[in-house]
């Protein structure tokens, strides 16, 4: 798969942009600000309908602007998808397949899919639990629709049965058939997510480790692991050994919403002790897990978005990298970099056909 075409209007800091890219490597070039990773923003907002960087629609429209339009022409399975996305401030997001418009969002994921390496990617590393909760979720979505509709159960349940617990300690009152309702909900949603999240983990940990192992060429022995409270014991177990210690916390202590992975390089935590070219290596290894995850699952080659890939990383690695990407599995790359020549010096030695864009102001 692959696009063909792109064309902005008021998305970000363009006001008007058209370009027509390679099928193979695609190198966007240009000093710091000039908008080269709104170039690989706008194709991810194609594929997903919204920003990788920035999801408020509002914020996507270019200052003092009223609306933004995004569209695209894609090749995919030799038939062409016009894809268009448009968003006026006020009014809903309007996403668009070939002139249709859809219902809802959702029914467009998975489509046309694309893998964004980029150096927010750290935030999984440096952040809390919810962001790497949120890439196993996203990741199982792309191709599971079932799982989303639980997970937003759960969260549903959720919020009310921590609503509950709050107006009991709020009147002094306590009614455990009441919340035994609640319970069985969690449990039910609960174990669904957690089997499907072990299954996702059980096929993409070695995916993983093997990417990781290139690209470092064997340097470091590292580790990817699924922490749940529900290795143990089942959700209606862990609520009832935690329901006294819930009350007096007023919210939900236990259960897949606390699930988390671990990171570590040599048995220590990767965020303390991984330098910052192997944390890079690392992040990198887990989305080109992800891009082998999504083509296995979608039956397409996605589009591979290379956002400041280059920078921390060691000769070796980067020659490891670009190795790895120039293989049969990969179609389409888009490469941004603020210096051309490293970058087209890079890609020429690929023998791939390239095509070089300078954005200036
Ligand atoms: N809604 C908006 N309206 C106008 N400009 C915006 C908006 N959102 C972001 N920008 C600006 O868009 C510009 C392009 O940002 P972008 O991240 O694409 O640059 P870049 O070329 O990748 O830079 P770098 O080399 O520093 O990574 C920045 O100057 C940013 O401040």
């Amino acid at each position: 798969m692959n696009i063909k075409q792109l064309s902005l209007l008021n998305y970000k800091n363009f006001d008007s942009l058209e370009l027509e890219f390679s099928a193979s490597i695609n190198c966007i070039a240009g000093a710091n600000g000039i908008g080269k990773t709104t170039v690989l923003d706008a194709i991810y907002h194609l594929s997903y309908g919204k920003g990788y960087f920035n999801p408020l629609s509002t914020q996507n429209i270019k200052h003092g602007e009223e609306l933004f339009l995004i569209e695209g022409q894609f090749e995919k399975n030799g038939s062409t998808e016009k894809i268009s996305c448009g968003f006026k401030k006020g009014a809903k997001k309007i996403l668009k397949r070939n002139g249709k418009l859809y219902d809802r969002i959702t029914e467009h994921i998975g489509l046309l899919p694309v893998v964004m390496i980029s150096p927010a990617d750290r935030d999984l590393i440096s952040e809390g639990s919810d962001v790497r909760r949120k890439f196993i979720d996203g990741n199982i979505s792309q191709a599971d629709s079932t799982y989303l509709e639980n997970l937003l159960a759960y969260q549903r349940v959720l919020s009310q049965r921590n609503a509950l617990l709050k107006f009991f300690a709020a009147n002094h009152t306590f009614d455990a058939e009441n919340l035994a309702i609640y319970d069985e909900q969690l449990h039910f949603y609960g174990s669904s997510i957690y089997e499907k999240r072990q299954a996702f983990l059980t096929e993409f940990t070695p995916l993983f480790l093997e990417q990781y192992r290139i690209i470092s060429g064997e340097k470091e022995n590292i580790a990817l692991e699924y922490h749940s409270g529900l290795h143990q014991k089942n959700t209606l177990e862990l609520l009832q050994e935690n329901q006294a210690k819930d009350r007096a916390l007023q919210y939900t202590s236990v259960g897949i919403h606390k699930d988390d992975l671990r990171f570590e390089i040599e048995g220590y935590p990767m965020k303390k002790f991984g330098s910052q070219g192997q944390q890079k290596s690392f992040l990198i290894a887990l989305k080109l897990a992800q891009f082998q995850f999504l083509r296995t699952q979608s039956g397409t080659t996605p589009i591979l978005l290379l956002d400041d890939v280059f920078d921390k990383l060691d000769e070796n690695r980067v020659a490891q990298l670009v190795k790895l990407v120039k293989g049969e599995e990969y179609e389409q790359i888009f490469i941004t970099d603020t210096h051309p020549e490293r970058t087209e010096e890079i890609v020429k030695a690929t023998g791939e056909g390239y095509k070089m864009f300078t954005l200036s102001s």
